[in-house]
């Protein structure tokens, strides 16, 4: 299976970061591009300006989606209009979302169905408390999550596990720990599913994640920043 290279940026970039998009295109050689796909998903603000450009095969995503494709919902964003600009994926659920915004399993599981109705593959992210893990209840939460977050057709997701403690914090599960989560969510998500592993991935650990059983590409947060960072990690 194709390994899916995932940059996050949440809510990092003014204009002028574009050009780190241009400079990791200009680093991507095609051994780069047959090993992984490359994602970016960028604020929605730079989305319209980069979708309008070629960038050497890197991918762009959205954030986030409303669960509906139009109407009365002020500062909202449709699956459709991330589709227009140029978005291929959209990430749903982060647990930043979860957390902070109020997102629940069953509106993570509208929104996956409204990528889908846009053309445009979802990444559902899952992910356990530190409590959660300390209790041993890791892949019982995170498959729960799965499983009620997952649009019936998932014949076309990418599924990102992602600790919700090891979110920019430097601190990553085991190697076993990872490969264990990801077992269990390949169970759930069926042999077609890209499963991602996100939080706290640099391109010092890229290469032990990405060597895990059923880890098929990793979600990048704050090292998707910088275009040589991120390279690092694509060739890792
Ligand atoms: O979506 C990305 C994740 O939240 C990971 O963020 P991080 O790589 O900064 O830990």
């Amino acid at each position: 299976m194709k390994r899916l290279i995932a940059g996050n940026w949440k809510m990092h970039g003014l204009k002028a970061a574009m050009a780190e998009i241009e400079a990791l295109s200009g680093k991507l050689t095609p051994a780069d591009l047959e090993k992984s796909d490359v994602l970016i998903c960028p604020p929605a603000t730079l989305l319209m300006g980069l979708g309008e450009q070629a960038h050497n095969g890197v991918a762009l995503g959205g954030q986030n989606c409303h669960q509906e494709e139009m109407g009365a919902y002020t500062g909202d964003i449709s699956a459709e209009m991330l589709a227009e600009a140029g978005a291929s994926y959209c990430i749903v659920g982060h647990s930043e979302r979860r957390a902070k915004h109020g997102e629940h399993d069953a509106l993570v599981r509208q929104k996956a169905d409204a990528c889908h109705r846009a053309g445009i593959t979802p990444i559902i992210c899952v992910g356990e408390s530190f409590t959660d893990r300390a209790q041993g209840k890791a892949v019982k939460v995170v498959t729960s999550q799965l499983w009620a977050s997952l649009p019936e057709d998932h014949s076309q997701v990418v599924v990102a596990y992602e600790p919700v403690w090891a979110v920019g914090s430097g601190a990553i599960p085991t190697l076993d720990d990872i490969g264990e989560v990801h077992a269990a969510l390949r169970e759930v998500a069926g042999q077609n599913a890209r499963i991602l592993y996100g939080g706290s991935v640099k391109p010092s650990n890229a290469a032990q994640i990405l060597s895990v059983p059923n880890v098929h590409g990793v979600l990048v947060g704050g090292a998707s920043l910088k275009a040589e960072e991120f390279y690092g990690i694509i060739s890792a």
